[in-house]
């Protein structure tokens, strides 16, 4: 699925899909906001929802929301990379910007939930970096959503009572990062995507840099 572009040392490589997955509220949309502003190379794949528009969020950005026949055309049409529902609304990855930023050469950060990571998986397994973000607790998830105050008292016990299953799927994930502190998390979720990025795998420029190197020692 993926095509190559050029890594920071100039060696050509495969582009990545760096997925982030969570309970709701330990912490992927902090993180991945973080990723996309202090990493270069990096598109964020927006999400297209049939759920309603929190305060603040902006249509295109945060989500494309979606009706729900809108919504059911896309799947039908085959406008989807993997699609699920999740706490009674769908949502899914929108193909056409996800293929074209892999063919530019960057690597796309999704923000989706198990569902949509198994059926990445299954079509792209090596181009696939899976991470599993848990909260240091039951107290503070529930605060969590509490402090970001964009859901009704009804919908965050929905979501507390849908934790425990969420989390059922975590040894499913490449990398755990527990997220105590944001600035930490942030650093290690960092980590893995740099070193994800210089995976030998990965890089298909490096025959070609490496026979250069030793033509140049053999001439
Ligand atoms: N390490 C942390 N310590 C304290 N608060 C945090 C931490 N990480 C994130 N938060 C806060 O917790 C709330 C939920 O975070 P966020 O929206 O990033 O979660 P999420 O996993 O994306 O949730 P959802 O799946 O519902 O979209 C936000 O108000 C955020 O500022
Ligand atoms: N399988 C997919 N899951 C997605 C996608 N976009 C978001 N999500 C996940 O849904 C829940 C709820 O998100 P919220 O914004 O309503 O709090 C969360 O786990 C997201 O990761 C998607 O395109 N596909």
């Amino acid at each position: 699925m993926t095509s190559g572009g050029h890594g920071t040392d100039g060696v050509e490589r495969r582009g990545l899909m760096f997925v982030l997955s969570s309970p709701s509220g330990a912490g992927k949309t902090t993180l991945s906001r973080l990723l996309i502003d202090r990493m270069s190379g990096l598109k964020m794949s927006v999400s297209a929802t049939t759920r309603p528009m929190r305060p603040g969020e902006v249509n295109g950005k945060d989500y494309t929301f979606v009706d729900k026949a809108t919504f059911e055309a896309m799947v039908k049409a085959d406008e989807l990379l993997e699609w699920a529902t999740v706490f009674d609304n769908s949502y899914g990855t929108p193909r056409g910007p996800v293929e074209a930023a892999l063919s530019a050469g960057q690597d796309v950060l999704f923000d989706i939930d198990w569902q949509g990571t198994q059926q990445l998986k299954h079509k792209a397994r090596e181009d696939v970096v899976s991470v599993f973000i848990l909260p240091p607790s039951a107290g503070d998830l529930e605060k969590r959503l509490h402090s970001r105050a964009q859901d009704s008292d009804e919908v965050i016990r929905k979501r507390m009572s849908r934790a425990s299953h969420e989390m059922s799927h975590w040894a499913e994930y490449d990398y755990i990062v527990i997220n105590h502190d944001v600035d930490e998390a942030f650093a290690e979720v960092q980590s893995i995507l740099k070193a994800e990025r210089l995976k030998r795998e990965r890089r298909i420029g490096l025959v070609g840099f490496v026979r250069a190197l030793q033509a140049q020692l053999q001439g």
